[in-house]
Parts: structure tokens; sequence; C-alpha cells
């Protein structure tokens, strides 16, 4: 069984990808699909059970599909890659969901592509399974995100730093893979037609509105900045840490794409870095702000040409947008801490309260998720979480006289019992190596529901033991 794809990116825009094929798997096997998302992308679950293997190794095409690898430049660490584009990933076509909204269906790890600079095009099964994960994690939270559909393992053994691994590939589902990287691949090669042709398509694609503005590309990068905004302040809210927020790893859609090196953080520190090689911090989690407007920007110099003719009054428009962007984040970043302390109407001094707060919590290493979820319901078991809990003390009662009465109902909502825990994903990746999915089923499981606390998933509420030590991640390529 398998399903049917339209291919509307590599009809439309021709010159922006490689067609392709897999590279064969030897002994494919179906991990794990997800039967909620392909029930909603009208696919036939129990089918794909019996045949995903092959359809998600690669090895079966969907009707109509014609596999492609897209071309995209990028922003790496701030240095500029003028060619990444799918080293590793396939796109292999576009489903029309139930609600009628249209999903890449793309494969991740299937091997070495024309884009594949020195790598070997796969992917090994920890990191296969940790983006199945935090993706539903993301999902959960309610936060747009790309979904795994599936995951299976090749029946092949790749080397990684860590040695010998099983080979696997992720179904990716994404509103689409265009990123500000796709951008700035014709961008850089001076080819504004190709250009404008792709913003033509994003913009029917994902923001169909702003083609009937008077200057349609700048309503469009003016969306593109809404939503990102809008994003990275929910990233910050949970305690997201990408990791890697590279242009070529910002969609243009709105979603968080690619997760690499990403986690949650627990003690609260702005400073808080996972990935191993983000040496200078440049990802940090109290920098994610001001990546999202430097990657705004990178992205505004590849429309400059749409905007206007004139060089200078088209950077004075991306000005104008790109100067607004620190502004709508901190509105979406405020009335989403608002919901967090379940505040009662706007106040003009709920930043320095919600400040305040943090600060407490950074000067103590206080828990991210645990402190907004206990001050919800029990203001003493919150206050258990600070080292001196003087100084908390002092900050309660302002808080408390500015508490609204649905406050406990609003803030449950607002502030999630369970995250990916750090040491949760790693001991489910652990025994997934070890052939034993049951605990990756249920932390899928508890994601599903973050905002529900029960009993027999306290331990996923807690903070790791000290004994698992600082937590480092990797890229996995
Ligand atoms: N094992 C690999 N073989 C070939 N190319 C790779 C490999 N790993 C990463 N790359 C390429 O290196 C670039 C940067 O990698 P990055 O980790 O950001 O992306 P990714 O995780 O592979 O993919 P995506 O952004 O689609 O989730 C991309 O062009 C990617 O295709
Ligand atoms: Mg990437």
């Amino acid at each position: 069984m398998t399903f049917a794809v339209d291919n509307s990116y590599a009809r439309d825009l021709p010159g922006f990808y490689v067609e392709w094929q897999a590279a064969r798997a030897p002994a494919p096997r179906l991990l794990r699909l997800n039967r909620g998302l392909a029930f909603q992308l009208g696919l036939d679950p129990d089918g794909l059970e019996r045949d995903g293997a092959l359809v998600f190794s690669g090895g079966r095409l969907p009707e109509g599909a014609m596999p492609i690898a897209q071309a995209y430049a990028g922003h790496q660490f701030g240095g500029f890659s003028p060619q990444l584009g799918d080293g590793r990933a396939l796109l292999l076509g576009e489903v029309t969901d139930r609600a009628g909204r249209r999903h890449d269906i793309q494969l991740k790890g299937s091997g070495r592509t024309p884009f594949s600079r020195g790598g070997d095009g796969k992917a090994a099964l920890g990191p296969v399974l940790r983006e199945y994960l935090i993706g539903e994690a993301m999902h959960g939270l309610g936060i747009p995100t790309t979904r795994a559909l599936a995951a299976v393992t090749t029946g092949e053994t790749i080397l990684r730093q860590e040695g010998e691994l099983p080979g696997a590939i992720l179904t990716r589902v994404a509103a689409s893979h265009i990123r500000v990287g796709t951008f700035q691949f014709f961008a850089a090669r001076g080819d504004d037609a190709k250009v404008r042709q792709l913003a033509d398509y994003a913009i029917a694609r994902h923001y169909p509105e702003t083609a009937a503005a008077d200057q349609p590309y700048l309503a469009f990068y003016e969306a593109v900045a809404e939503a990102q905004a809008a994003l990275i302040a929910r990233w910050m809210l949970v305690g997201f840490i990408h990791g890697v927020m590279n242009t070529d790893n910002m969609a243009i859609s709105g979603e968080t794409i690619d997760y690499g090196p990403c986690a949650f953080m627990e003690a609260y520190d702005p400073a808080t870095v996972f990935s191993s090689i983000d040496h200078q911090g440049r990802y940090a989690y109290g920098n994610q702000p001001l990546i999202l407007e430097w990657n705004l920007a990178r992205l505004a110099e590849t429309l400059l040409p749409l905007f206007d003719a004139d060089p200078d009054r088209a950077v004075a428009k991306a000005s104008e947008v790109l100067d607004t962007v620190g502004a709508r984040y901190r509105g979406h970043w405020l009335a989403g801490m608002r919901e967090k302390l379940g505040l009662w109407h706007d106040h003009g001094d709920d930043l320095a309260l919600a400040g305040d707060l943090l600060t407490l919590m950074a000067a103590q290493g206080a828990d991210w998720t645990l402190t907004f979820r206990r001050l919800a319901t029990d203001a003493d078991a919150a206050r258990a979480l600070f080292r001196d809990p003087s100084a908390f003390d002092a900050w309660l009662p302002r808080w408390q006289a500015r508490r609204a009465p649905d406050a406990a109902m609003r803030m449950a909502a607002a502030n999630p019992a369970c995250i990916a825990r750090n040491h949760k994903v790693e001991e489910a990746l652990a025994a997934a190596y070890r052939g034993d999915l049951a605990p990756f089923d249920r932390l899928i499981e508890v994601l599903a529901d973050p905002f529900t606390e029960r009993p027999e998933f306290e331990a996923y509420t807690l903070p790791a033991p000290a004994s698992f030590g600082r937590y480092r991640t990797f890229c996995g390529t």
C-alpha cells in the first residue's frame, strides 16, 4: 500500500532541486508509524503499518512521486555557505490533509545526493528517534512544528563519532521545506527572477492573503517575520533551545524545523547551551530572539530587489519591517508570560513582575518548567525549588496581588507538566539502541498530552538527577 502525492514544488520551481533517488536500504524495517498523523493526512495507517518499511525507506515510491533533493544555501554560525541543499534528504512529494492543508513528505537519511559534500547521506537511529520525539513534544505543546510520520531502520550500519550505529530514516512532514536558505541560494547568485519565483510560490502556499497587498513581497516578508517572532516566543516560553538556528534551519512557514542538537532547558539560565559545537554560545537560550532578528535580516537581503527597484528605498522598506521584529517578539512573549503567570488584566508592571521572577530563578537555578507549573497550584511547592526562598517570599505577594480569579486554570493550560526531559530522552534512545522501544513509546504517550498531570507519569515531570551531569548534544551527522 502506498499513497498519492503531488509535486507542486518540482512543477513550479525548476532549477531549485535535483531529481534523485533514495539509496537502497538492504533490510528496511518499520520501527514506528505515527498513526495519528497518518490519519490526519488522510492516509491509511493499517496499510502503511504493513508496507511502511518499503515506502518509508524509499524502496517503493508513492504514486506520482518525483523525489528531489532541494537546493538551499545558508549562514551557519554566521558564515555563509552558498551551497548546502538536501545532502541526506529527499522530498517525495506533497499530500493534502483532511483539513485541506498541503504538506511535504520528506525522507531524511535516505542516502547521498549531489548536495552531500563530504557526508554519507545517512542518519543514525538515535538522532532519527530524537527528531521524532522532540517534534511530537512540540506538537503536544501546540507549537508549530514539522513532525515525524515514520521511523525505519535500513538494516545497514553507519559510522559516527560514537562508533558503528544502525542506520535509520525519518519521514518528515512539513508545511514545506522552504527555508531562509532557499531564498539565499538564488539571491547569492544574483538571480532575482528565481528569487521572485520562489517568493510567488511561498506566498501562494503559505501566505496567500499577502498576494492582495499593495506591496505583496513586503507583506510576505512581514508575515514571515510575524510567524517567526511568534514561534521563537513560544520556544522561549517553554524553555526550548533549538541549538542550530542557522538560516538553513529557519522555515518560511513558521514551523520549527531540524531537531538536531536541540533540547529543553531545566534550571533556568539564559546562557544555557547544549550543543557540543556551539562553542561561542551563539545559539544559547537567551540569544534566540537576537538570532531571530539576524536571520530575518538575512531574509530581507534576499528580497530587496523585490521590495523596490531603487536600492535605498528597498532597504528603507525592509528596515521598517525589520525594526518591528523585536517589539513583535516581546509582545508575543509578554502575552504568553501573562498566561504562564495567570495575570489579571494587562498591567504596565507585568514585565517587571515576570522579569524579577526570572532573575530569581536564574540566580538560584530554579527549574523552568516546574517553577511555573507549581506556582499554579501550590506556592509552597514552588518555593521549595529555590535554595534561598527569602527572595521568592518577597516576590510572591506581588504576584498574588495580580493573580486573576481563573489563574489556576489558565496557568495549567499554559505551563506543561511534562517536557521532553533530557534524561528521559536519552533513556529512550539508549533503550532503542538495545532494541527496546517501550521507553520511547511511553515518552511519546507522555508528550502527547503534556498539560495533564497523571500520577503514573510523575517521573516525567522532574528534572534530571544530579548524576546525569551536564547535558551535551550532537548534530548527529
Ligand atoms: N550525513 C550527512 N550526509 C550528507 N549531508 C549531510 C549529512 N548531515 C548533514 N548534511 C547536510 O549538511 C547541511 C547542514 O546540516 P543540518 O544538520 O543543518 O541539516 P540536517 O539535519 O541534515 O537537515 P534538515 O535541516 O533538513 O533537518 C545540510 O545541507 C545537510 O543536508
Ligand atoms: Mg538543517
